[in-house]
C-alpha cells in the first residue's frame, strides 16, 4: 500500500480545520489530492465525507479552483446534499463545482459538442417508458414477433451491449462467437432490432440513457480538441459509489482525467447491487492494473451503526463467497439487538411495524422521521402505505410519486419536447390526440405510413397537410376532412410555439402550450381537473428557474426537459422530521436512518426469484440484504411474513436465507408466549424483553422443530445460522397450525391442472415464450424450471405462475 505518497505536504502551520474531525486514513485520502487514489471501504466508514472534506481541502486550503473539480455522484439527490455539505465547508463557494450523475454531466457535454458527433443539440433523452415505445416501433420495422420476444428483455439486451460500448454490427458479430446463454439466434435478433431502434433515435433526434454515456465517450475518444478543453478544464475527478458504475462509465472517468491523472474512486465491493443495470464490478480491479501506482487507503472504522448492527451485518456478508475479507469496527456502543418478528400476512406485518415506529416516537428516542421500512420491491409498499393512513402516520413513499409520471405532467413535458425537438416522434405520438381532436389511430397510422413512404418524420409530414390546406390543395395523406384540419392545426400551433420558446421563459411557455392545444381546457373539465391543475402548476414552479432558449442559455427549455428527464425516484425524496420513509433497498443505497426495518424476509423476495437460479445472482441479493442492514444506524428490525400473496414466495413463505445466517448473540424476538391475534401481543414489542439478547434462546419447544428444519432448510453455516434457523422454524410451525386453525379459510378449489412436460413450449405473461427444461413435484408444488429466451432459466411454481401452452 502506498498511502499518501504523492500528495504534495499539507500547508504549514498546523493542520487545516478541514481535517478535523476526520481519522487518520481518511486523513491521508483527504491529503493525497494529487494523482490516482482508490479509497474502497465498508459502509459507515466515511467515504462520501471523505469526498466532500477533499473538494473542500483542495479549494480551501490547495488554491484549486471550484470549476476545476467534477465529482460525480450515483443519484442527483446526492450531489445536491454534497453541495450543501460543502457550501457549509467551503461557504458558497462550492457552486462553481460540477457535481452530478455521469447522466447529467454527460447531458452537459453533449448539448455544448455533441454537434461535433452529429447530434442535434435540441435533442431528446428518452425515459424507459419511451424507449419501449421506440423499441416496439423498430420491432415492428424489424419484423420481430413482440410476443416472442418481449420488449423488455430485448431492451435490456441492448442496454447491456450499450454498457460495454458494442454497437448494433459489434453485437451481430459476436452473437455466433460467444456462448451466450440464450443462444445465438436470440442475440442476432436483437443485434437485428438494435440496428433498427439505432436508426429510429437518431432519426428522432433523440438518445436513451445508455447513448447518454455511448456518445460522450465516442466524442472524447475521435475529438483531441474536445477532449483536451475538458483535460484543462477539470483537474480533479472524484467518483462516488464506484463499485455501481459500467464499463463506459469508468471508460468516460479515463477519458476525462487528462494527463494529470487526478482521478479518485471511491467504493465498497460488498455493496454493488447493480450487475442487473450492467454495473461492473470488474472496474476496481481494472483501476488497479490501470493505475498501478495509484495510493489505495481504505477505511476500517465505521461510524454509523452499532456494534451488534455491524456484528449481524457482518455475519451475512462473510457468506459470499466472491469477495474480499475486511473487517470493519466501530466504537459506538453495543446497542439494543437486532429484533426479528415474524408476522401471519403481509397486512400483519405492516400492522406490526407501523405499530412499531408509533411505540418508538412514544418513547422519545425516536421521531417518526428516523424510521425507515425498506423492501425488495416496490409492491410491498401499499401494505405499509394502508397501515399508516390508517394509523395517521405520516410517511414519504421515495419513488411513489412518480410526480412526472402522472398523465397530466407527461403530456405537458411531451408538448414542450416536440416543441424543443419537432423530431420527437415518441412524444408526437403521445400528444398527437391530447385533448383528442379526432386524429384517431388509422389517421395517426396513415399519417407515419406517408411519413415513412417520403422518408419525412411525422412533423415534417404534418407540415406539408398544413401547406396544402393553406394553399386549398388536397391533402397529401388520405385522411377525413376532420383529421386533415386537426393535423394542419395542430402543426401550426407546434410551430407558433416552437418560434415563441426562443423568447419566453419556460413558465409562460407551457402557459402558452396549455392553452393553444386546448390540454388546460380539456383538463379542467375532467372530475379530477383540479388534483391534475394542481401538479401542473407544480411543473410550472420548477419551469420558473429556465428562461428563453433562444440566445443560447445553459438555463432554457433544454435544460429544464433535461432536468425532468433525468430526475430519478430518489431525487425528490427529502427526509422530514415527522414521516416514516418507505423506500425499497436499491433505493436506500448510501442513505442511513436511525432506525431501519427490513420486511419481507423471505425466500422468493430476498433473495428475489428472478436471482435465485445462480451463485453470482444470490451473492448479489445478499449484497442487497447487507446494503439494507448497514443502514441502520440504531435499530435494526428483521421482518417476515409466514404468507404472501406475492407469487414468487408461494402463498406459504419460508424464511430468507438470509436470516439462517444471522448471528445468535446480536437477536432478539417479541414473545409468542400469546395467541396470535391478540394486538398487544403480537404487535407490541415489549421493550425489556427486545433489548435482552442473550435470554432469547432456543430451548424446549424450538428444539425439536430445529431437528426437522436441518433437512429442510439446508445446512448453513455459521455460528447463529442453525439456532437461527430452529427458532424460526419453531415459530412456523407452531404459528401455522395456530393461524390455520383460528382463520379456518375455505380454500379456492383448484381448477385441474394437467403436468407441463420438458420440451414443452411455453408462454408467461412477462418473461415470454420458453422451453422446459425440468419439471419436479405434482400438484401445488409442481416446479418447472423453463428456459425464456429472453429472460434466462427460471424456477417457478406451476400453480402460480400464469404459464400458458405455447
Ligand atoms: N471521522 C468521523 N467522525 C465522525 N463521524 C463520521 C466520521 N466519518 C464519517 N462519519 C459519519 O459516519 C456516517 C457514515 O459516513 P458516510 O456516509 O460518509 O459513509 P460511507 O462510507 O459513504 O457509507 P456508505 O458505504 O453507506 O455510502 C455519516 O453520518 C458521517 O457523518
Ligand atoms: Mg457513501
Amino acid at each position: 500500500m502506498d498511502i499518501g505518497a504523492t500528495h504534495p505536504e499539507p500547508p504549514a502551520g498546523g493542520a487545516p480545520a478541514i481535517l478535523q474531525g476526520l481519522n487518520e486514513p481518511q486523513q491521508q485520502a483527504v491529503l493525497a489530492t494529487e494523482g490516482p487514489l482508490l479509497i474502497i471501504a465498508g459502509p459507515g466508514s466515511g467515504k462520501t465525507r471523505v469526498i466532500t472534506h477533499r473538494i473542500a481541502y483542495m479549494v480551501g486550503e490547495c488554491d484549486v479552483r471550484p470549476w476545476q473539480i467534477l465529482a460525480v455522484t450515483f443519484t442527483n439527490k446526492a450531489a445536491r446534499e454534497m453541495r450543501e455539505r460543502l457550501d457549509r465547508l467551503l461557504l458558497s463557494r462550492s457552486q462553481d463545482v460540477t457535481m452530478g450523475t455521469f447522466h447529467a454531466v454527460c447531458a452537459r457535454i453533449l448539448r455544448r459538442h455533441g454537434e461535433r458527433v452529429g447530434l442535434d443539440r435540441n435533442f431528446t433523452i428518452y425515459d424507459q417508458d419511451d424507449q419501449i415505445d421506440a423499441l416496439k416501433s423498430a420491432m415492428q420495422l424489424a419484423d420481430v414477433d413482440v410476443k416472442r420476444y418481449p420488449p423488455r428483455a430485448v431492451l435490456s439486451r441492448i442496454s447491456a451491449a450499450k454498457s460495454v460500448l458494442q454497437d448494433s454490427q459489434a453485437m451481430a458479430r459476436a452473437a455466433y462467437d460467444s456462448d451466450d446463454e440464450y443462444g445465438a439466434h436470440w442475440i442476432d435478433t436483437c443485434a437485428r432490432v438494435y440496428r433498427y431502434y439505432e436508426e429510429a433515435l437518431s432519426r428522432q433526434n433523440a438518445l436513451d440513457f445508455d447513448d447518454l454515456l455511448v456518445r460522450t465517450t465516442h466524442l472524447l475518444e475521435r475529438d483531441a480538441e474536445v477532449q483536451a478543453q475538458y483535460h484543462q478544464r477539470y483537474r480533479y475527478l472524484l467518483i462516488d459509489e464506484f463499485q455501481d458504475t459500467n464499463v463506459a462509465q469508468y471508460r468516460l472517468a479515463q477519458l476525462l482525467t487528462g494527463p494529470h491523472r487526478n482521478l479518485c474512486v471511491v467504493g465498497d465491493p460488498d455493496q454493488s447491487i447493480y450487475a442487473w443495470r450492467n454495473a461492473d464490478i470488474g472496474n476496481i480491479l481494472s483501476f488497479q492494473s490501470d493505475y498501478p501506482n495509484a495510493t489505495v487507503v481504505s477505511l476500517g472504522q465505521n461510524y454509523r451503526s452499532t456494534k451488534n448492527i455491524l456484528h449481524a451485518a457482518d455475519s451475512v456478508i462473510s457468506k459470499n463467497t466472491e469477495r474480499i475479507d475486511h473487517q470493519l469496527f466501530t466504537d459506538n456502543p453495543t446497542g439494543d439487538a437486532v429484533t426479528l418478528h415474524e408476522a401471519f400476512s403481509e397486512e400483519d406485518e405492516a400492522l406490526w411495524a407501523v405499530d412499531e415506529v408509533s411505540r418508538l416516537s412514544r418513547t422519545g428516542r425516536f421521531r417518526n422521521g428516523d424510521c425507515a421500512i425498506m423492501y425488495r420491491i416496490n409492491a410491498q409498499s401499499r401494505a405499509f402505505e394502508d397501515q399508516c393512513m390508517r394509523q395517521g402516520i405520516p410517511y414519504r413513499l421515495v419513488g411513489g410519486v412518480r410526480f412526472y409520471h402522472r398523465k397530466e405532467i407527461k403530456d405537458a413535458v411531451c408538448y414542450l419536447r416536440v416543441v424543443f425537438n419537432p423530431d420527437d416522434e415518441v412524444s408526437l405520438q403521445r400528444v398527437i390526440n391530447q385533448p383528442p381532436r379526432g386524429l384517431g389511430a388509422k389517421s395517426v397510422q396513415q399519417l407515419t405510413a406517408y411519413a415513412a413512404r417520403r422518408g419525412l418524420t411525422s412533423r415534417q409530414a404534418m407540415r406539408e397537410v398544413a401547406a396544402a390546406r393553406a394553399e386549398k390543395l388536397t391533402c397529401p395523406i388520405e385522411v377525413t376532412a376532420r383529421a386533415a384540419r386537426a393535423m394542419a392545426d395542430l402543426s401550426v400551433t407546434l410551430d407558433r410555439l416552437t418560434e415563441a420558446s426562443r423568447e419566453l421563459g419556460v413558465a409562460d411557455l407551457l402557459d402558452r402550450a396549455l392553452d393553444m392545444t386546448g390540454l388546460a381546457k380539456h383538463m379542467n373539465a375532467q372530475d379530477d381537473g383540479d388534483e391534475r391543475w394542481e401538479n401542473i402548476l407544480e411543473l410550472r414552479g420548477l419551469a420558473e428557474d429556465y428562461g428563453p432558449s433562444g440566445n443560447d442559455t445553459p438555463d432554457g427549455l433544454g435544460a429544464f426537459l433535461e432536468r425532468v428527464s433525468l430526475v430519478s425516484d430518489v431525487d425528490a425524496y427529502e427526509q422530514s422530521e415527522d414521516s416514516l420513509t418507505l423506500i425499497t433497498l436499491h433505493q436506500a443505497k448510501g442513505l442511513e436512518f436511525p432506525v431501519v426495518m427490513m420486511a419481507g424476509m423471505e425466500e422468493g423476495l430476498l433473495p428475489h426469484s428472478r436471482s435465485m437460479d445462480t451463485l453470482a445472482e444470490v451473492e448479489e441479493e445478499r449484497r442487497l440484504c447487507y446494503v439494507g442492514m448497514t443502514r441502520a444506524k440504531e435499530r435494526l428490525y428483521l421482518l417476515r411474513s409466514f404468507r404472501r400473496r406475492y407469487p414468487s414466495t408461494g402463498g406459504v413463505t419460508l424464511p430468507s436465507r438470509f436470516l439462517e445466517e444471522l448471528p445468535e448473540d446480536v437477536l432478539a424476538s417479541p414473545a409468542l408466549d400469546r395467541p396470535p391475534g391478540s394486538r398487544a401481543d403480537s404487535h407490541g414489542l415489549n421493550p425489556s424483553r427486545s433489548s435482552r439478547n442473550a435470554d432469547v434462546g432456543i430451548g424446549g419447544s424450538y428444539g425439536q422443530a430445529r431437528r426437522a428444519s436441518r433437512t429442510r432448510l439446508g445446512d448453513g453455516a455459521g455460528t447463529g445460522g442453525d439456532a437461527t434457523r430452529g427458532r424460526l422454524r419453531g415459530n412456523i410451525d407452531e404459528r401455522l397450525t395456530e393461524w390455520t386453525s383460528s382463520r379456518r379459510a375455505p380454500a379456492e378449489p383448484e381448477p385441474e391442472r394437467v403436468p407441463l412436460t420438458v420440451g414443452e413450449i411455453v408462454r408467461h405473461p412477462t418473461f415470454g415464450e420458453g422451453v422446459v427444461q425440468d419439471v419436479e413435484g405434482s400438484g401445488d408444488m409442481e416446479q418447472v424450471t423453463v428456459n425464456f429466451p429472453g429472460a434466462g432459466l427460471k424456477r417457478l411454481l406451476a400453480s402460480l405462475a400464469r404459464l400458458e401452452r405455447g
